[in-house]
């Protein structure tokens, strides 16, 4: 489990109409498809798995990646894998934006699929190339990995969810082709701790959640992980940014005192403001998960 925080928050619900068809489209699709590429936001690894994934895949092999690699320190990325690996899994690690690690995530794919066309040979049948399909929520860098897999710009890639509204095949090579797939959410956001993460990380769409609740969740956030795992931090990130620290603060009263401090009393432009900052990475990596073992307490709060 990743080391999470109950938020007090009001319902957030995102499922626009072409989520829901591209999920029966992929669900057909799944039947023809040989490896699933499993892409989460490495900054919540947690949060961006859904929860029917596996029931879909069945016994399909699935290459585990965690994007947004430069978001996060090498000592988180170095926690997470201790964590998967004793839950006996891989993530493949990505920048999709600068094209980082793509090589290793490209030769999984295939090396996945090479039992495939062991298979077809002992039936006396042509190898043929391995088909993936890029699954993961929105937002997450599922075509800039694609298009960095392709080495070009091939579908369309934007800083903002829901993008990408239809399946499409592409060729990466004579062994690998990629189904790219509008990106997939829950029904229901049953579990709302990570309906706001998904939130703080634009992984959502903005219509559905109030960015002054959701910059306060993120502040609340960022003084509960200082108290536990400050070594996973970087230090003083809201006073380096703001020159306004947040001791003695909650998330909502420094929202606040910020918007006091500097912007006029204008609380919406202070919350868009905070939102912004850490989506472009200037408050410096912060995970907003990570495995409960590796903070200085061993407590979960739930
Ligand atoms: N910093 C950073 N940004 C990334 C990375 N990968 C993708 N992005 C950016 O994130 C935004 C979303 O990327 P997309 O590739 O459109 O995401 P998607 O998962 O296909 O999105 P949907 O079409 O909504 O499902 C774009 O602005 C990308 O440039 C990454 O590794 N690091």
């Amino acid at each position: 489990m990743g080391l999470t925080q109950n938020y007090k928050l009001n319902v957030i619900q995102w499922y626009p109409g072409h989520i829901a068809k591209a999920e029966k489209k992929l669900k057909e699709q799944l039947k023809v498809v040989d490896v699933v590429l499993e892409v989460r936001d490495a900054r919540i690894p947690m949060s961006t798995h859904h929860p029917q994934l596996f029931d879909w895949i069945g016994n399909k092999s699935r290459v585990l990646v965690l994007n947004r690699l430069d978001m996060i320190s090498p000592q988180v990325r170095h926690v997470w894998t201790d964590w998967f690996k004793q839950n006996n899994e891989v993530p493949y690690y990505t920048n999709a934006k600068q094209g980082q690690c793509i090589e290793a995530l490209a030769k999984a794919a295939q090396d996945a699929g090479i039992e495939l066309n062991q298979r077809r040979k002992s039936r006396g049948m042509l190898p043929r190339p391995v088909r993936a399909v890029v699954i993961g929520f929105p937002n997450v860098g599922k075509s800039a990995l694609i298009n960095r897999l392709l080495g070009k710009r091939v579908v369309e890639s934007a800083a903002r969810p829901g993008v990408t509204r239809s399946l499409r095949w592409v060729r990466i090579s004579d062994q690998l082709e990629l189904l790219d797939s509008p990106g997939i959410i829950p029904l229901r956001l049953e579990n709302q701790d990570a309906a706001v993460k998904l939130a703080i990380c634009d992984d959502i769409g903005n219509a559905s959640y109030d960015n002054q609740l959701i910059a306060s969740a993120f502040v609340d956030t960022i003084i509960y992980l200082e108290a536990v795992a400050s070594n996973l931090l970087p230090k003083n990130l809201l006073k380096n940014r703001y020159n306004f620290g947040s001791s003695d603060y909650t998330g909502e009263a420094y929202l606040h005192a910020l918007a006091e401090y500097r912007y006029n009393g204008d609380i919406e432009r202070t919350a868009r403001q905070l939102l912004t900052d850490f989506r472009k990475g200037l408050l410096g990596k912060i995970p907003l998960e990570i495995p409960s073992q590796f903070a200085n307490e061993h407590q979960e709060i739930n």
